[in-house]
């Protein structure tokens, strides 16, 4: 593939939307193109299935259930828009992707790393993002930001103790992984993170 694939994780509220916004901008700038994508999300269906995730009347839905709608919303994803936007040269930068399904429904439901691993294979096609970065902080500063700033969705509503069972597993998968996911400091202020964040990646393009 011709493209850069970034992706950016962590805790509801660290930062990833805002800091994806300056890289953006930061990349575009320097005259690359660039393509800002989410999860759950990014195509017209993905988004359709995403308002049935985080939807908050929908409590009944069954952890299985929830893992395959991720599952199926980052099927269509891959194949209509990061595949194919890679083959072009695009960077593309998607705000969480497989590992987010890895944290919150393989650990934080109790699904296991290689269930979810398994319904998510088909769906992401082999493709991995070259760089993650892993914003940290801790789950109840960041659900402090983010209700500070927004309407909650159903995910947001779980107790405190299934953010720190998602977050244990992040720092569990940044240790696994240590050539692809970047922990950042995320309690530091937008415009030290973000200096962190352009430091990387430029290093990444210019090694590509
Ligand atoms: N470094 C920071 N310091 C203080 N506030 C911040 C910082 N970064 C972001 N914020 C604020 O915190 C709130 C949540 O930020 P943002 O939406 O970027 O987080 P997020 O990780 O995308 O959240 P979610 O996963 O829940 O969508 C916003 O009000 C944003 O302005
Ligand atoms: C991709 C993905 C996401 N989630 C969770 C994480 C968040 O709580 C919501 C998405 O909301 P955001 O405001 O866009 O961050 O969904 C998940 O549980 N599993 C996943 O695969």
């Amino acid at each position: 593939m011709k493209g850069i694939f970034i992706s950016f994780e962590g805790p509801d509220g660290a930062g990833k939307t805002t800091q994806i916004k300056l890289l953006k901008d930061y990349l575009e700038k320097k005259g690359y193109e660039v393509l800002v994508t989410r999860e759950p999300g990014g195509t017209n269906i993905s988004e359709q299935i995403r308002s049935i995730i985080l939807n908050k009347n929908n409590i009944e839905m069954n952890n299985i259930t929830e893992a395959m709608l991720y599952a199926a919303s980052r099927a269509q994803h891959v194949s209509e828009l990061i595949k194919p936007s890679l083959e072009k040269g695009k960077i593309i930068i998607s705000d969480r992707f497989v590992d987010s399904s890895i944290v919150y429904q393989g650990i934080g439901r109790n699904l296991g790393i290689d269930f979810v691993k398994s319904i998510n294979d088909m769906a992401i096609q082999g493709i991995m993002p070259q760089i993650t970065f892993l914003l940290k902080i801790s789950p109840n500063e960041g659900l402090k930001r983010r209700f500070s700033s927004d309407e909650c969705n159903r995910l947001d509503m779980e107790k405190v103790e299934f953010h720190n069972k998602v977050y244990e597993g992040y720092l569990e998968l940044e240790s696994l992984y240590p050539e692809r996911i970047v922990g950042i400091d995320a309690s530091r202020s937008i415009e030290k993170v973000h200096e962190e964040i352009i430091k990387i990646v430029e290093k990444k393009i210019y090694n590509v």
